[in-house]
């Protein structure tokens, strides 16, 4: 499926307005709208609990919102299922990693892939699958995950596993990725390698991303938006959006006043 490109590419690539949805009584994610636009990274912070996995799911389609609409590229794409988004350009990875374990790298890559090939071919043997598999190859390199090709996803160490997932969302080219906190349970030295593959990534995909490494997000991002109990509480530049008093006192807590916490965030 294509897009029509009626949109200028002055418009912005994901424009999510008064979005909301409730869980019973709970409004989880509550007249939320936020632009991303094209190119660079726009990180969604804010403390548990404040609805950026909520508000994820509502933009990749794994929920539909009781209120609001989501346009992608100009088009409403509100409610479309998450592969009728993939085929359009939206990819997202999963904070709990959503890979085949009993499959190899390399097969995990080439079924990601294979949303590249449209009709009669998906239906080919895999082995036929030469367009996924030539991608799957371009991923290994990409992702340094050459010498792992041929072992299982599920064998790969945790720091593996969420890269690899990264690559997965990345198989069909996607032209937004939504990355849910891709550094979850990662060593200091992965949480560095990841910071510096999403602002590689930037070059080629805008990026969404929801992270609980507030030092992270400020040194990568080129946007901010602060969601609190479902609320967009501040959005703007990284130091903007740090230095708002509202933030602080939400968000940020003591710590945003410590020197340490303002040399290494600033
Ligand atoms: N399927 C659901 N059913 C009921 N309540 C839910 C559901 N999913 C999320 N919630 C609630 O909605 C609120 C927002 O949750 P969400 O996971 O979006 O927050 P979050 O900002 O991503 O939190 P965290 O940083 O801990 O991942 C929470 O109160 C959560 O308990």
């Amino acid at each position: 499926m294509t897009l029509s490109p009626t949109a200028a590419s002055s418009q912005p690539l994901l424009d999510v307005r008064g979005l909301s949805v409730r869980f019973g009584a709970l409004r989880a994610v509550d007249d939320v709208s936020m632009q991303v636009v094209r190119g660079g990274i726009t990180s969604l912070i804010g403390p548990n609990g404040a609805g950026k996995s909520t508000l994820f799911n509502l933009i990749s389609g794994a929920l539909r919102p009781t209120a609001g609409t989501v346009l992608f590229d100009g088009v409403d794409v509100t409610g479309w299922s998450p592969h009728k988004l993939l085929r359009a350009g939206l990819a997202r990875s999963f904070q709990i990693t959503n890979l085949f374990v009993d499959l190899t790298v390399r097969e995990n890559l080439r079924l990601a892939a294979q949303v590249l090939e449209s009709g009669w071919l998906a239906l080919r043997p895999l082995a036929a699958s030469h367009l996924a598999l030539a991608r799957a190859d371009e991923l290994l390199e990409e992702f340094a995950l050459q010498a792992r090709a041929n072992d299982l996803a599920g064998a790969l160490s945790h720091g593996e596993q969420r890269r690899l997932e990264i690559a997965v969302a990345l198989a069909c080219r996607p032209r937004l990725l939504l990355l849910d906190e891709p550094t979850q349970g990662m060593s200091h030295a992965d949480t560095a390698d990841t910071a510096a593959l999403i602002k590689r990534l930037a070059g080629g995909v805008s990026i969404v991303l929801v992270e609980h490494d507030v030092g992270l997000v400020m040194d990568v991002s080129d946007h901010v938006v602060v969601l609190t109990q479902g609320r967009k509480l501040a959005e703007g530049p990284p130091r903007t959006v740090r230095a708002d008093p509202r933030v602080q006192a939400a968000y940020f807590g003591e710590a945003a006043t410590t020197p340490t916490a303002e040399a290494t965030h600033a």
